[in-house]
């Protein structure tokens, strides 16, 4: 996507990722890691990658499933879905599984992401996943949209919106706890998935003085991921020093996954945007930030 002057968004057809998104400074908003391997068989290290049929470990299938690391197509004649008269530009990504595909997940399907940019320089990005099965089958999967943020330092950053939710903690065999009332701050390794999370979620970047807020919709949980040093130095495609760097808040539907008869398609939508941070006495307001 090219406004003509800066380029302001890049989308892979490996993954059907969405790889950058800028800001009109020319600031680059998502992380993507100066290992990353843009090639298979492994998905791309930062950006959006798309966990389809399966999120995580949640399955039989490959960590995260298969559709962040296929090649999409470009669908360069886009229905006329319901368009937000602002969006300035999109673009329609689809993946249909190949003959490999259907022997791991023995699914017809079509995806549809539409990576759309608005007005104030917004992306969203909206999933249609429609089961095309013609033997009468329903089929099941989770999802994520896997989000990797940038930040100036992860110890300044603070995510609100999901205080007090109840979450499984990847850490400690995906049992169930409740958070804290206080907002969600790092200093150590973090792999939670928050369960029905509110529809608004944002990450304050004290140092930038710039905020996130992530709006979901068709998306109950909310993954939280930083993998910190150790796990960072594990990882072949992720420098040792990056994970101060980055942040995943991740809209997702892993506990109860979604399930879809013949014919019937599904929505799930996530909406960014970068705003300046207000900053008084040293506390955010959040009301502010989540309502405003
Ligand atoms: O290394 P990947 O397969 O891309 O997964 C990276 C991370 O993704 C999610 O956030 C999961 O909750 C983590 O458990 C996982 O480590």
């Amino acid at each position: 996507m090219d406004d003509g002057t800066i380029t302001v968004g890049k989308v892979y057809l490996y993954g059907g990722q969405v790889t950058s998104w800028k800001n009109d400074h020319g600031e680059e908003l998502l992380f993507v890691s100066s290992k990353a391997i843009f090639k298979p068989p492994k998905a791309i290290r930062g950006g959006i990658p798309i966990c389809f049929p399966q999120f995580g470990t949640h399955g039989n299938l490959e960590q995260h499933g298969f559709a962040r690391n296929r090649l999409w197509t470009i669908d360069d004649n886009p229905p006329p879905l319901p368009v937000n008269p602002a969006i300035k530009a999109f673009v329609d990504l689809i993946l249909k599984p190949s003959d490999e595909d259907l022997k791991i997940w023995p699914h017809s399907f079509e995806f549809r992401l539409r990576v759309a940019l608005g007005p104030n320089g917004d992306l969203s990005l909206t999933s249609r996943i429609r089961n095309t099965n013609t033997d009468g089958r329903s089929f099941s999967y989770t999802f994520a949209y896997h989000t990797y943020f940038s930040v100036s330092d992860i110890s300044e950053v603070r995510v609100e919106g999901l205080e007090t939710m109840d979450y499984l903690d990847n850490l400690k065999g995906k049992e169930r706890f409740t958070e804290q009332g206080d907002a969600i701050v790092f200093e150590s390794e973090i792999d939670k998935v928050y369960l029905a999370a509110p529809s608004k979620i944002a990450i304050i970047d004290h140092e930038k003085k710039r905020t996130f807020v992530l709006t979901k919709e068709g998306l109950p949980d909310a993954v939280v991921w930083n993998p910190w040093d150790k796990k960072a130095k594990a990882m072949q495609d992720f420098g040792d020093g990056e994970y101060k760097h980055m942040l995943c808040v991740e809209p997702a539907a892993v506990e109860k996954p979604i399930t879809l008869k013949p014919g019937e398609e599904w929505k799930g939508r996530l909406a960014l945007s970068a705003v300046p941070s207000s900053y008084c006495s040293g506390q955010l307001d959040p009301l502010k930030v989540l309502q405003g």
